[in-house]
């Protein structure tokens, strides 16, 4: 596997090696020592899958929980997005900056977005499979959603005058409320 930087040092791109034949192919989408030692470089425990299945146009996002912070193992099972991870840690240089990678089941890439992140992605594909594995579990509780075109972020979402939104991510916090907040 490969592991390309991006331009926030912690999340980082990786890419399985594809074995393909005449039957198709196989891939190692997870072996815990690797992804410790290539990505991480630590103990890394994941505890929960999930699973989600959007039509073109939905927008995900910004998701994050505060406390119970969890860190994401991204890929997509079908389909295309826009995956974006943005640094919401305030002693971080890199606080309020935002990363967007594509991640499609052609390149097979996969996206780790440690802990102290938000996470939103775009639908660029008539359907999009996503999967990804999770640091700690799903406490609603401690959810937040920022808003996902906040001028301050200022995320260049491909295409998405219009997204496909949850009734909670139309109301979510301004980079600027959440700021005051911490
Ligand atoms: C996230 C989550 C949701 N749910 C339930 C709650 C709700 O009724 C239903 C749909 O939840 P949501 O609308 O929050 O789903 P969704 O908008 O897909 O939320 C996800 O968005 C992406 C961007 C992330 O990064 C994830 O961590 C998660 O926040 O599923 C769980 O049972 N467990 C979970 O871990």
């Amino acid at each position: 596997m490969k592991v390309i930087n991006t331009d926030l040092p912690d999340v980082k791109i990786i890419e399985p090696q594809v074995f393909m034949d005449e039957r198709g192919f196989f891939m190692e989408t997870w072996q815990q020592q690797k992804f410790e030692e290539l990505v991480t470089g630590k103990p890394t425990q994941f505890v929960q899958d999930n699973y989600s299945k959007s039509v073109a146009g939905t927008l995900r996002g910004l998701h994050f929980q505060s406390p119970h912070s969890q860190g994401k193992l991204i890929r997509v099972l079908s389909g295309k997005i826009f995956d974006v991870a943005v640094d919401i840690r305030p002693q971080s240089e890199y606080f309020g900056k935002w990363v967007g990678v594509c991640l499609s089941e052609s390149n097979h890439r996969q996206l780790w977005i440690p802990e102290g992140f938000a996470h939103g992605f775009y639908v660029l594909s008539e359907t999009a499979d996503l999967v990804y594995k999770c640091t700690d579990y799903y406490h609603p509780e401690a959810e937040f959603t920022l808003q996902w075109d906040d001028s301050e972020l200022g995320i260049n979402w491909p295409n998405s005058e219009s997204p496909l939104l949850s009734e909670k991510d139309q109301t979510g916090l301004s980079f600027k409320k959440w700021k005051e907040s911490v």
